[in-house]
């Protein structure tokens, strides 16, 4: 069996540190530099030019995602250096019809892009048969985060083509070596390897990953398992990135240092220091919840203390978000519980009765819903809508990756602003 090629997408925005990246990854193991489409839109031709150069005996991958003008656009990437050229399967078969001709015509081959394609087998033969050198399975970067696998995909068309078959789309050490297992010939990696804070050790753990795919059989989470699992391995402020900043709670103090809390909303509206209903609330959460209480915004009086504290912790709720006050920090700081509060008091109010459990509340500028998730740190607080808890906490995570080779960077000894291009990327 030869040797699975390992593709560098270099889906950044700038070419300096395109270039540095991509050095890294080659001594990780790399076989292909890609240029991708952002680099592409961000820098155009100049970025294929520079690459070629800086990589004389390397294939030189421009993806352009050809829409049209198929002859065109080949060309320009080849005579800019690339040796393949991406076109997307779901353009016209004129498109890719001119694509291969000019292909032919400057000596490169066609990858064919099934991002998006409907009917991926149907239209994998159609591009077999218009002349295409490789076939792509792609599930793109958005649709990654709704949950679509480009593995999955991938294993529909195994053995329907006889093409070379490429695979892409979130793909990390454990699912290349699955996509290897289900017959990829070229495993094109992205934000694994290049907003890795270790560029070249994540491309020499997907090497060695995809020489020898050992394929561990993987537990089945629940989607709730799973949407914690992801929220446990961001921060706060990674999730409101995540939102285009949106969702954060203001006006809260978080009482205890050092914990975090994460999980599902229940809600409780209640009245200035009536402290039944958030009491009462307790013995109706699941372990893992998150206790999220409006006491009407009320700082004179608390209706939370450390008996409720422990009444939480008994029934494994994950954490405690209060618009309004709480007493008893310092034993409640002594029991590291996640308390979050407007403000400490000593008076208690008393058990009235009023209020509700479980309705829509709102909460320190946000509206919660039952259910609802909440992340909740040493930043402050945010708030999920559940319906877009997944996606949210997918992206939350590809923020955190993309820090991490910026932080790499600043460590070496760079700045953010020459990292990220400040000044070039100004709204102007
Ligand atoms: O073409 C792309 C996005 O449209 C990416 O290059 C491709 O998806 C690989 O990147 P990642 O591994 O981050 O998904």
């Amino acid at each position: 069996m030869t040797r699975p090629t390992l593709q560098v997408a270099l889906d950044i925005l700038e070419l300096h540190r395109a270039r540095q990246i991509a050095r890294e990854a080659m001594a990780g193991g790399a076989d292909w530099i890609e240029v991708g489409t952002p680099l592409i839109k961000s820098e155009g031709m100049a970025a294929v030019r520079d690459l070629r150069e800086a990589f004389p005996r390397t294939e030189v991958v421009a993806d352009m995602k050809i829409a049209d003008t198929g002859t065109m656009e080949v060309e320009m990437a080849a005579k800019a250096g690339a040796s393949i050229v991406c076109v997307l399967g779901d353009a016209d078969d004129t498109v890719i019809a001119e694509c291969v001709r000019a292909a032919r015509l400057y000596g490169v081959r066609i990858m064919a892009d099934l991002i998006n394609v409907a009917d991926p087998v149907g239209r994998a033969r159609e591009l077999e048969s218009l002349g295409v050198d490789i076939i792509n399975a792609h599930v793109g970067i958005d649709q990654q985060m709704i949950g679509k696998s480009s593995v999955d995909l991938l294993r529909s068309l195994a053995g329907e083509v006889s093409l070379p078959l490429a695979v892409a789309g979130g793909l990390d050490a454990e699912t290349a070596a699955q996509a290897v297992a289900a017959g990829a010939d070229i495993v094109i990696v992205g934000g694994w390897i290049v907003r890795s804070g270790d560029v070249e050790g994540s491309a020499a753990r997907i090497r060695a990953a995809i020489d020898a795919p050992a394929i561990a059989p993987a537990k089945k989470k629940s989607l709730e398992e799973e949407i914690r699992s992801l929220f446990l391995q961001v921060s706060a402020p990674n999730v409101t990135d995540a939102m285009h900043r949106k969702g954060a709670m203001s006006g809260l103090i978080p009482l205890t240092f050092g914990v975090k809390a994460v999980g599902p909303a229940v809600t409780v509206q209640t009245f200035a220091g009536d402290w039944a209903k958030p009491v009462e609330a307790i013995d109706l959460c699941r372990p893992g919840d998150v206790l999220v209480i409006y006491n009407s915004a009320a700082t004179h009086v608390a209706p939370w203390g450390e008996l409720a504290t422990r009444s939480a912790i008994n029934r494994g709720i994950a954490g405690v978000i209060i618009d309004g006050a709480t007493r008893d920090v310092d034993d409640i700081r002594a029991l590291k519980y996640p308390l979050f509060a407007r403000a400490c008091v000593p008076n208690a109010g008393e058990p009235k009765g009023f209020g509700e459990i479980n309705a829509e509340i709102p909460c320190c500028g946000q509206q919660v819903r039952p259910g609802d998730w909440i992340v909740a740190d040493e930043s402050g607080v945010v708030v999920v809508p559940k319906e877009r808890a997944y996606e949210v906490a997918r992206r939350a995570l590809e923020v955190k990756k993309n820090e991490e080779r910026v932080r790499a960077e600043i460590e070496r000894g760079s700045t953010l602003s020459a990292v990220s291009e400040l000044y070039k990327w100004e709204k102007k």
